[in-house]
């Protein structure tokens, strides 16, 4: 295995020489690990988490529950194959000091498990998440009745003064800027005395597929949901207090992490096949095989897996992406090889994430000589021929992927700190050069 660059490194991205042919394995997702370990750690008995993704944001989780007092044992799982981890939950416990890195599942999912906690539980973590929004949990969980410090920003730090129950009940919040902050509400919702109510009050709610996931796997873990789209409210859910069943869950792949895989198939013409690419799915990487169809590939999903074929032509495209809003930096790589000019739309909530991502795909893609212009809630790509040059990713995993695309296409693209991507996909430049080596 080549050794890891240093953050200050430039990564010259592979140029591809031909057409891609490869099959890869992509790891585990971390939207479905770090929901997975959170119900674990709530239910009243032990479970298991196989293939669960080990990366940064899900070391950090596991790490912060472990703070609390959950034991998590790493290892080979009960069947004697494959990665799993095994949770044992116990009594939730402060004084404890939780580090989120930049971490949004983690920012946003534990403060109301802390609320559990029988002590003060302490929340911080890198520069970035300082700036996150996270008002919506905090003035939830203090309008359910828990007692929270911070430095009047709504945002890190703060500490969460955990007295071993919350009363819970109906409560309002405006998840337009994260639809985490729903999530996070309605997983801890059945360990509240009167449950949970959340009814949000915002105009516009990104990453729908992902709350959809929070309440798939809330109910595969006995929790009893109702939901607008079974038959609530729009715009409300609510989560009946109860307890929570350990569970033995085999994470899936992360579809969002298999684009930019899928991605190179599509720029190089060539073909990838990621292996167990679920029949059903609430990951909004499950979008790709319509996008990237509609951007000139195609695709087959079969048993193994999802076989992905690019046709040697890459077309722009109109959409609205505010439903899968991570897949944007992917899409927006693509967009600038296309043979026409894309609009993506729905996204404005990005300029909070792990960057301005949409202030950091103009910049960085206008430096290698392209054409984007940031919109209110998007972005215009008018694709031009690129050349190489230094890819700033400030901290984003999927700068890092995005750039990784356009190195494919474009020679001497070299990516900054490509280390990042240790946040969900520690193996990426490994899995990458393996790509292109069976090409
Ligand atoms: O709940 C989740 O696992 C996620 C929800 C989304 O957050 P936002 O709604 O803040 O965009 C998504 O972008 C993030 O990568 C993961
Ligand atoms: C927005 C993302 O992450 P987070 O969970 O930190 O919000 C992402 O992975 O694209």
């Amino acid at each position: 295995m080549a050794p890891t660059p240093a953050p200050t490194a430039l990564w010259p991205a592979p140029h591809a020489s031909g057409a891609v042919d490869a099959t890869v394995h992509v790891p585990g997702s971390k939207s479905v690990t770090n929901r997975a370990l959170v119900l674990a750690a709530l239910a009243s008995e032990p479970g298991w988490l196989r293939r669960p993704l080990r990366s940064r944001d899900t070391l950090l989780m596991a790490d912060a529950l472990r703070a609390m007092g959950i034991e998590i044992e790493e290892g080979v799982g009960p069947d004697g194959t494959g990665e799993a981890w095994r949770v044992l939950p116990t009594g939730l416990r402060g004084p404890a000091t939780v580090d989120v890195g930049n971490a949004g599942t983690v920012m946003r999912f534990l403060p109301p498990v802390a609320t559990l906690a029988d002590g003060p539980v302490h929340f911080d973590g890198d520069p970035r998440s300082y700036e996150r929004p996270l008002h919506g949990v905090i003035d939830a969980l203090r309008a359910l009745g828990a007692r929270i410090d911070d430095d009047g920003r709504g945002a890190l730090p703060l500490t969460v003064h955990g007295v071993g129950a919350l009363d819970g009940g109906p409560v309002e919040v405006d998840a337009s800027s994260s639809s985490q902050f729903v999530s996070a509400l309605l997983l801890s919702g059945p360990r509240f005395n009167q449950g949970v109510e959340v009814r949000h009050t915002g105009s516009t709610l990104p990453s729908l597929p992902h709350i959809r996931m929070t309440v798939d796997m809330l109910r595969a873990v006995g929790a009893q949901v109702d939901t607008p789209e079974s038959g609530g409210e729009p715009g409300v859910w609510r989560v009946t207090p109860g307890a929570l069943l350990g569970r033995d869950l085999t994470v899936e792949p992360d579809l969002s992490n298999a684009q930019p895989f899928l991605a190179a198939a599509l720029v190089t013409g060539g073909r990838v096949v990621v292996p167990d690419w679920p029949a059903r799915t609430t990951q909004p990487g499950d979008r790709l095989r319509e996008i990237f169809t509609e951007m000139g590939g195609s695709c087959r999903l079969t048993d193994y897996g999802l076989e992905f074929t690019g046709s040697g032509s890459v077309h722009g495209i109109d959409v609205d992406l505010g439903d899968v809003g991570e897949l944007t930096p992917g899409i927006a790589a693509v967009a600038a090889l296309a043979d026409s000019p894309s609009t993506l739309r729905g996204v404005a909530h990005l300029r909070l994430h792990e960057t301005d991502r949409l202030a950091a795909l103009t910049k960085e893609i206008n430096e290698l000589g392209g054409d984007v212009t940031e919109t209110a809630d998007g972005l215009h790509i008018r694709p031009r021929p690129l050349h190489g040059g230094v890819f700033h990713t400030y901290e984003d995993h999927r700068m890092a992927t995005a750039g990784a695309i356009i190195g494919l296409a474009v020679e001497g693209v070299r990516i900054e700190n490509v280390a990042t991507t240790a946040k969900t996909l520690p193996d990426f430049p490994d899995l990458w050069t393996a790509m292109l080596g069976a090409a």
